[in-house]
């Protein structure tokens, strides 16, 4: 599935009837099982744009379309920044809503069970998300976004609040499921070596509403090792001056 934006507009208007012009004039594609991750400082409209492809918010200007079909609510994966579990609802009851809440999907207890057991989080199927890590609690919310069946997936900093380590550890359990099912991922992150590791491209945003492309010269599959390569270090760097610009 390929998803296009294309010359896409969206302004917030305030209570003062101030337009704030988020996303202006955004063209931007990502091809059938690409992993792009789109970085910028903040307010530079990364959560915007993807809150836009949901459906959430429908653009002022420009098409949004999937395979060239102009995207619905509902067509895509989405899991926000933060994990919005149910807090009254066990892991298992969490990961099989999409089952309940999206018509014609039928998600087996056998299939999520599957899924938990390939997360590690098998044995907490009965838990509640209290009960949980912050990581563990990213697992389930990234199993829910799975489960909805849809082959375009966005992620909004999914591992923004975990420690180095486990972001780590996350990463590369989410590249090696990545490349299983051949999912086409937009990412947002604010990690720059997690954008150089995970992605294929990066799109970097600037305040001016611009965006540049940069391809990463890194092959696949990403191993582990290549967390801590000097041409990891070499591109990261690279990235950090381009947004110094931006930042400085
Ligand atoms: N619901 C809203 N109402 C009004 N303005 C909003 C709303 N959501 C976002 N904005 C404004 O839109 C701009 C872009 O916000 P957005 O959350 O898309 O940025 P971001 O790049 O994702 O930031 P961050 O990296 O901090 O998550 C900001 O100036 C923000 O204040």
């Amino acid at each position: 599935m390929t998803l296009e934006l294309k010359d896409v507009c969206y302004s917030f208007v305030n209570e003062k009837k101030e337009r704030n012009q988020v996303v202006a004039g955004l063209n931007l594609t990502v091809c059938q099982g690409e992993f792009v991750s789109m970085i910028g400082k903040s307010g530079t409209g990364k959560s915007t744009i993807l809150r836009l492809i949901t459906g959430l918010l429908h653009p002022e200007k420009g098409t949004i379309s999937v395979n060239g079909k102009s995207v619905e609510l509902g067509d895509v994966g989405y899991m926000p920044q933060r994990d919005l579990l149910l807090p009254w609802r066990t892991i298992i009851d969490n990961i099989m809503i999409a089952g309940e809440v999206q018509k014609g999907l039928t998600i087996t207890k056998e299939k999520a069970r599957g899924w938990l057991d390939r997360v590690g989080l098998l044995e907490y199927e009965n838990a509640l998300p209290k009960e949980l890590s912050g990581g563990m609690r990213q697992r389930a919310a990234f199993v829910r976004t799975l489960l909805t069946g849809k082959e375009i997936l966005l992620l909004d900093e999914p591992f923004g609040a975990l420690d180095a380590l486990t972001k780590k550890e996350m990463q590369t359990w989410l590249l090696s499921i990545w490349q299983e099912l051949d999912q086409t991922v937009l990412f947002i992150t604010h990690d720059l070596e997690e954008a150089v590791y995970m992605s294929d491209r990066i799109v970097l945003l600037s305040s001016n509403r611009s965006l540049e492309e940069i391809s990463v010269d890194l092959p696949r599959p990403r191993t582990k090792e290549m967390q801590h390569s000097t041409e990891l270090v070499r591109q990261r760097q690279e990235l950090e001056k381009k947004i110094a610009y931006d930042y400085g």
